[in-house]
């Protein structure tokens, strides 16, 4: 029933529609009492040879408009309560949608996506159900119960009502215990369908790797261990719910055991005549669908209080980051890093230490280094990505990046990250992500900028080809490319590169820095690279290791240095040219081959 205090918000806020639904829904109730009435009076009107034709009539057109009433007014309850309860559906699955895309990257890096898909569809449809289903049942067994009940007393005999009444309590003692029990294992079952979900999702995105490695098997295998875990607790609910009927129908067998036993002792006494009686156990029937109904009624809040809980824990989340602030001001100027140290949320190594260094407006920095020294850290700070001290150590212009507004923040960057996505949609949609309406003209620049515009265009159906599940296969390279030119066409103040060339030749690498040199003039460049000659023409380079600045300076300045970035460039160089003879070799040999 807590649930339904939860919820209160939501019925208050749909109060007319629930009290009309309930209104309608108590009519029916009452209709429903009137075939009873008129089955006793038929019959005594024969025993007592009373009936005649004309009140045979009435009778018969009175069940008739009881009939039509009835089915109309069900149609206008459902429309009512069933109505209010998918608006709850789309208010809850817009409030996780929208805290979903609120969320910082660390959110999603603690918790699995088939968890936080399973909270917007299993979870939504449980509590959608006690909005709609849960006050139905409850309210249909209360007031089709309570007003069975009253007219028993009323109509037939108060002390034959009450008799038939004595299993009752016996019922609501075991049904509530049922209802704790169920509760338990529903979250237990919600929570084995989630880590189903988060398998099966996992699965999916790496079924590559999966066969690569030729672990189907084992996949497999673990499927079925987390799908018989799945139907294990499932079943453990299903024989709890189990227990409802047949300790409902025992009630009401009780119930009838007694109605017959003493009622007929009172058609003896003519205490009440035979057709009160055939009306009385006419009555008792309609108890079952009440008591029923206060099983289900059990089973579905139980359902909905344990998914609303698991909503609300997530809806409950406070954003890492803090994003009030009381300042409009857009970011403007140089960007200057004095990081004193920085370990990662929940982990407590240092990840970052001693980084002090100022990036220009209007320049181009390269950061390089070591797999892991880093680089991609810093930019996951400078995107504020995590609500740590750092937000007061980088500062943007003369503010430090907490003064700002996350929003006006964010916006100053392009950001092309590590592991580059595209949605399953056209080519075109996916690089004027920013603004759909974009003339295709832009969208073609800003590909011919990053070099793929040539590519797009041998594609079956051009920009307009499909990318992801049902589209094209994409080369590595090509994603890319893509993933910057949809960073490009935002003309953003800051562009960052994070690795974004790695999966791209040494001599596209060259092109696209060329383009870029030329569009981006006037605006500020962070490229991070494991290759030297990607950063090779920035104003300022600087050189990471274990988390520390261990080199800065132009090309030329480091490679006087001849510290890790010239051996690096040095060594990287020579594989480059060795690379290159060995493929003109090919080339030779393959001429020689067709000419032969
Ligand atoms: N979310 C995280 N939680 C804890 N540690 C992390 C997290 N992300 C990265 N690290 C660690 O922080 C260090 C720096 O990582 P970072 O991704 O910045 O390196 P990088 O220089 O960008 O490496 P690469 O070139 O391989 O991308 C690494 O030791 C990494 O294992």
């Amino acid at each position: 029933m807590k649930v339904f205090l939860k919820l209160g918000w939501f019925i208050k806020e749909e109060k007319k529609n629930y009290i009309i639904g309930l209104l309608i829904l108590l009519l029916v109730a009452l209709i429903d009492l009137l075939p009873p009435q008129i089955i006793g009076k038929v019959i005594d009107g024969i025993s007592f040879n009373t009936l005649t034709k004309k009140t045979l009539l009435i009778y018969v057109i009175v069940l008739f408009l009881a009939a039509v009433l009835t089915y109309v007014f069900r149609y206008f309850w459902r429309i009512m309560i069933f109505g209010a309860s998918m608006r709850l559906g789309k208010i809850l699955r817009s409030r996780l949608y929208h805290k979903y895309t609120s969320m910082s990257p660390s959110f999603f890096q603690e918790r699995r996506t088939g968890d936080l898909m399973a909270h917007a569809t299993n979870d939504i449809r449980a509590v959608q159900n006690t909005a709609g289903g849960g006050v139905l049942t409850i309210a249909d067994s209360l007031m089709s119960g309570g007003a069975v009940l009253i007219t028993m007393a009323i109509t037939v005999d108060w002390r034959l009502t009450l008799i038939v009444m004595i299993p009752l309590p016996i019922m609501i003692v075991l049904t509530s215990y049922y209802g704790k029990l169920l509760n338990r294992g529903f979250k237990k079952a919600q929570a084995a369908f989630s880590q189903l979900n988060d398998k099966t999702q996992e699965s999916i995105a790496g079924i590559k790797v999966t066969k690569t490695f030729g672990y189907e098997k084992d996949d497999q295998a673990d499927f079925k261990r987390l799908s018989d875990d799945v139907v294990n607790k499932n079943l453990k609910v299903s024989k709890i719910d189990a227990l409802f009927d047949p300790t409902i129908m025992s009630v009401i067998g009780v119930s009838y055991f007694l109605a017959i036993f003493y009622g007929a002792k009172m058609v003896i006494n003519d205490d009440i005549t035979i057709g009160q009686l055939v009306t009385f156990t006419t009555y008792l029937g309609m108890m079952v669908w009440p008591l029923l109904a206060l099983g289900l009624f059990f089973n579905i809040v139980q359902r909905g209080h344990a998914s609303y809980e698991r909503i609300n824990e997530i809806t409950n989340v406070k954003n890492g980051v803090n994003t009030e602030v009381e300042t409009d001001k857009i970011p403007e100027g140089d960007i200057q890093f004095d990081i004193k140290e920085f370990h990662f949320p929940n982990d407590d190594s240092i990840a970052l230490h001693d980084i002090q260094f100022t990036i220009s407006k209007s320049d181009t920095v390269g950061i390089v280094g070591r797999t892991g020294s880093g680089k991609s850290a810093i930019i996951r700070l400078l995107l504020r990505e995590f609500d740590t001290e750092q937000a007061s150590e980088i500062k943007y212009g003369d503010h430090p990046l907490r003064y700002f507004d996350i929003s006006s923040l964010r916006a100053q960057f392009g950001y092309v990250p590590q592991d580059h996505f595209l949605f399953s949609t056209s080519i075109r949609n996916n690089i004027a992500f920013s603004d759909p309406s974009l003339e295709n003209e832009i969208v073609y620049n800003a590909s011919k900028t990053s070099y793929i515009h040539e590519d797009i265009l041998s594609f079956p159906e051009g920009y307009d080809t499909v990318v992801g599940e049902r589209g094209v296969s994409l080369s590595g390279g090509q994603k890319q490319r893509i993933s910057i030119a949809r960073a490009l066409i935002m003309n953003p103040p800051v562009l960052i590169l994070d690795d974004s060339l790695s999966a791209v030749d040494a001599e596209t690498e060259e092109h696209i820095l060329e383009n870029m040199q030329n569009v981006r003039q006037g605006k500020t460049n962070i490229i991070t690279a494991h290759r030297m000659s990607a950063v090779s023409h920035a104003d300022i380079i600087i050189v990471m290791d274990e988390g520390t600045i261990i080199e800065r300076g132009t090309h030329h300045e480091l490679m006087r240095h001849k510290g890790w970035y010239y051996e690096t460039y040095q060594a990287q160089a020579l594989h480059e040219e060795i690379a290159s003879s060995l493929d003109e070799l090919a080339k030779g040999d393959d001429n020689d081959g067709t000419k032969s």
